[in-house]
């Protein structure tokens, strides 16, 4: 298996001699934004927006971070478009007004919100409702957490037992033990608690593992899944639920989410869209920072330019990278990172001290350094269309031949290694030729780590042997390997501990006397694309406010 030969659709760098001219301990920007994946550059769109004088500066020679979009041209001329990293967004105002911003809204696209995501379960396909906005598969639904923290119910299908519905039921319906003293607990703490052990397998399980592709058994349920558990919060909030049914929670919830969205609708010159609707761009989510680069420019981005030192002089932050051309100091009046914490090394240490300990020292309670970031391949393979099973499903969905939904997710215990497969082209159609589907897979995560050391065939192969169990037929074609990349250190982890770690690092900002430093990402703001996205633009406001007063 070797994948072909890609073009990459980011830009790549452009050699800069003269940067320096930009790039000197003379000039002194408002604002150094550290780090160009999706929180960076957004970030910088809104502060350039804002008229301040910035520069972004990002390790690799391109922007976008682990967002990578190809446009693959076969020899025949056809077209397959995907994705390296992320393949799409749960829809927010965030991005919508970004778009327009960059007069790049023309080339939003949105799925069709009724795309279920599947669920694996002894060998056969079971449709999940849509978290929001869908209208779900019919009588089908069972119990999902939407992004927004919404939680929907049903009685129909059959991926629960009867005794694992009356037990989620109990739960949700009448009560449930109380939150225990002074423990935080996992994700599977309190999904077991609430709902019970078969909710969590079947539905919890691979959903965290298509989220975090990590261990519900570690992972903190108030930092991972903060939406959600506030659920808890508001259901033990209503005075009559003495013994805290999470649905009212869930009702009341939802009328406060409304009552938000109306409180700050989107401006009528934006384009029209469903909130939590899966969307992406034409040519893939790469066309965000992309547009953001050609509007910054070369003066503003700096490609290439690797964080080495931060130190503080009186009022100012003088900032040391090591650049293609050598080593480059900029002196500002704020900064903010936005590069992982693993990247960080010692580089705050001198204006934030305790800082390399803190993201490097050893958690007791998980037995983990820092945030973890496991890794996680992404294989995007592309097969004909016949030689997927040919099967009708459940609920009027049609044949599998068409992949009619979101994607496959499969839990740890079906004995699939794949962690889940997106239907790319299914949620965005015109991505391949009619008679082809992509397959966007997630393979690793924290409970196989082994995949991050190896080698690339061999996880095709891995990932290429699970489609056969569960997709294709036994006779199927070799894929059309289009892409694999492994992420080395993929997503942040909210772990046991994770919230008292952001507390500390909260408390270090805030001992920097004058302020103007904000240590920021997302193993801080969310991991969701949007999240940060969205970030972007609230923090921006925050860095004004700051450059306002000074
Ligand atoms: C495989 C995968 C699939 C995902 N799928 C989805 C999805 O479908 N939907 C969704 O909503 N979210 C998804 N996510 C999550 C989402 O894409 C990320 O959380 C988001 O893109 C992170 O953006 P960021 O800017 O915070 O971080 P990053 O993208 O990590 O950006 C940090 C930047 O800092 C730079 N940097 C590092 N060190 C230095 C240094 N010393 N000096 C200068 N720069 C430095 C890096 O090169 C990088 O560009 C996925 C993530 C992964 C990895
Ligand atoms: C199986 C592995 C993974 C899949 N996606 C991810 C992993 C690790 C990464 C990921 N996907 C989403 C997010 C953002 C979460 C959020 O809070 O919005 C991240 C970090 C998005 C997402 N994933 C699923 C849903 C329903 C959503 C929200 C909607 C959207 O963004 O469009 C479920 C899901 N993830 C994967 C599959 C195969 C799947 C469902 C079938 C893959």
């Amino acid at each position: 298996f070797a994948p072909p030969t890609s073009i990459i659709s980011t830009p790549t760098a452009t050699t800069t001699t003269s940067s320096c001219l930009h790039a000197s301990s003379e000039a002194q920007y408002d604002c150094l934004v550290i780090g160009g994946g999706i929180s960076g550059s957004t970030l910088a769109h809104n502060l350039n927006n804002a008229n301040l004088n910035i520069l972004l500066a990002e390790q690799r020679d391109y922007l976008g971070g682990n967002v990578q979009s190809v446009v693959h041209t076969d020899e025949d001329g056809s077209e397959f478009i995907f994705e390296k990293g992320p393949n799409s967004y749960a829809t927010q105002p965030s991005i919508v007004r970004i778009s327009h911003e960059l007069g790049i809204d023309d080339q939003l696209v949105f799925a069709n919100e009724s795309l279920p995501p599947w669920v694996n379960h002894n060998g056969k396909l079971h449709p999940l409702p849509k978290g929001q906005g869908g209208k779900g598969p019919k009588g089908q639904i069972e119990l999902v957490f939407g992004p927004n923290g919404v939680l929907k119910f049903g009685l129909a299908g059959d991926l629960l037992s009867w005794p694992g519905k009356i037990r989620a039921g109990i739960g949700a319906l009448l009560g449930h033990m109380p939150p225990p003293d002074n423990k935080e607990e996992t994700i599977k703490e309190w999904v077991t608690r609430i709902l019970g052990e078969e909710v969590f397998f079947r539905i919890i399980d691979p959903f965290v593992s298509g989220v975090y592709a990590g261990d519900p058994t570690t992972l903190s349920m108030k930092a991972a899944l903060p939406k959600i558990s506030r659920i808890e919060d508001y259901s033990y909030g209503i005075e009559w639920n003495k013994f805290g049914a999470i649905f009212y929670g869930g009702l009341a919830r939802q009328v406060e989410l409304t009552k938000e969205r109306k409180a700050d609708p989107p401006k009528p010159e934006w384009v029209d869209f469903e909130y939590g609707n899966p969307g992406s761009y034409k040519r893939g989510l790469g066309t965000l920072p992309n547009a953001i680069y050609e509007k910054l420019g070369s003066d503003v981005v700096k490609l290439e330019w690797t964080l080495t030192k931060v130190e503080k002089e009186g009022d100012t932050y003088v900032v040391t990278f090591d650049t293609p051309n050598g080593q480059q100091t900029v002196t500002s009046k704020a900064i903010v990172s936005t590069i992982p914490t693993h990247a960080m090394g010692s580089s705050l240490e001198p204006v934030l001290p305790g800082s390399t300990d803190l993201f490097t020292k050893e958690r007791q309670i998980i037995n983990r350094k820092g945030v973890y970031y496991p890794p996680v391949a992404a294989v995007t393979l592309a097969y004909p269309k016949k030689a997927f099973k040919d099967i009708e499903l459940s609920n009027d969905f049609g044949n599998l031949q068409n992949l009619p939904g979101f994607g496959l997710l499969n839990p740890r215990t079906e004995g699939v290694r794949t962690l889940g497969t997106l239907w790319s082209s299914s949620l965005f159609p015109g991505r391949c030729p009619e008679d082809y589907n992509i397959l966007l897979n997630y393979i690793g995560g924290s409970r196989d780590p082994e995949i991050g050391s190896m080698p690339e065939g061999d996880v095709i192969a891995a990932v290429d042997k699970d489609l056969r169990k569960v997709l294709l037929q036994a006779n199927a074609p070799e894929p059309k390997v289009l892409g694999i990349k492994v992420w080395p250190t993929a997503i942040p982890q909210y772990e046991l501990g994770h919230l008292e770690l952001m507390k500390e690092l909260e408390s270090m900002e805030s001992n920097v006397e004058g302020g103007g430093i904000w240590i920021c990402g997302n193993y801080r703001s969310g991991v969701a694309f949007p999240d940060c996205v969205t970030f972007g633009y609230e923090h921006a406001k925050v860095v004004k406010e700051y450059l306002d007063k000074k």
